[in-house]
């Protein structure tokens, strides 16, 4: 039997965590067992319960308090990565073999992990040597997404992450809740996006006619390949999270070997698409 993990990646203060603590109550709910391994090893304070906590095997603050180490902070991160994928028997040891278990992974915001440090992707070998199937999750904060140019730069962020780590990848806005209605409207067409329209947006921002080049030939390659696309995520919205839980659960083919289980009795009141979502929030 196939075990499953999601390695839940952003830049810092995407909502990570939260994600992950929101995500094992709605499991909860809807009777699925799901645990959490914090992989940050400068993180302090979490609000679910851990499986495993990497700052048992090594913390950023012993690194930058030792002397012939000398490291700032996110030198002390790298650092520990580094250690830990020296030690990836320490993760064994606290995974156990259990068949079929369902993990997250809460990993640090440190963008250069998911660009060209190769930590993560080792992870994520040693992970499938373990008979998992890993999802990637990329969270971006929506606050960050509502203008042309920081779109493209969340979709190269979550473009490098989905390149160098070569599994299935579900791009997530989060925060939508704190977007206002206007702005929620004008971040629907980023979520499917056509870039040549993303093209047009940023045509009138940016003065250099080579960053005018340089960006539609990044827009026109996303969009050629329609690689990266984005899920709206709301903390407290039961709703996303489970369009959300969906489409991770069909990348890694969850649920194919398991027994049907009678859906709970308000769970076909659910929406189940995107459509769905935005008509909801429409009716609101
Ligand atoms: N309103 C709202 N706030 C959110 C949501 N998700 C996260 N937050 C808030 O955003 C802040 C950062 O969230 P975290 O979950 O700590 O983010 P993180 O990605 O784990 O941060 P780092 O681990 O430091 O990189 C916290 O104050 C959260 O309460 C959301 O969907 N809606
Ligand atoms: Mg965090």
């Amino acid at each position: 039997m196939p075990r499953f993990a999601q390695l839940v990646m952003g830049p810092a203060g995407s909502g990570k965590s939260t994600y992950c603590s929101t995500m094992v109550q709605h499991c909860a709910a809807i009777n699925r067992s799901v645990q959490v391994v914090n992989l940050d090893p400068a993180a302090e304070y979490f609000n679910y319960p851990l499986m495993a906590d990497i700052r048992e095997l090594i913390e950023v603050d012993d690194v930058m308090e030792d002397d012939s180490l000398r490291f700032g902070p996110n030198g002390g991160l790298v650092f520990c990565m580094e250690y830990f994928a020296n030690n990836f028997d320490w993760l064994e040891d606290c995974l156990g073999h259990v068949e079929d278990d369902y993990i997250l992974f809460d990993c640090p915001g440190q963008i250069e992990l998911y660009t060209h440090l190769p930590v993560m992707k080792q992870l994520v070998e040693q992970l499938q040597q373990w008979e998992f199937r890993v999802c990637g999750v990329f969270l971006v904060d929506s606050q960050f997404m509502v203008e042309s140019f920081k779109f493209i730069s969340g979709v190269l962020a979550a473009l490098s992450a989905m390149i160098s780590l070569e599994i299935p990848q579900i791009n997530i806005m989060t925060k939508m809740d704190l977007l206002s209605k206007k702005a929620k409207k004008e971040i629907e067409k980023y979520l499917d996006p056509d870039m040549y329209s993303v093209i047009e947006d940023s045509a009138n921002i940016l003065k250099s006619t080579m960053f005018k080049k340089l960006t539609k030939a990044i827009c026109g390659l996303i969009d050629d390949y329609s690689m990266v696309r984005f899920l709206p995520y709301d903390h407290s919205d039961e709703e996303s999270i489970n369009i959300v839980l969906q489409h991770i659960d069909f990348a890694i083919q969850y649920g194919e070997d398991l027994e049907f289980k009678e859906p709970k009795e308000n769970e076909e009141d659910k929406p189940a698409t995107l459509d769905e979502y935005f008509q909801d929030q429409v009716d609101e």
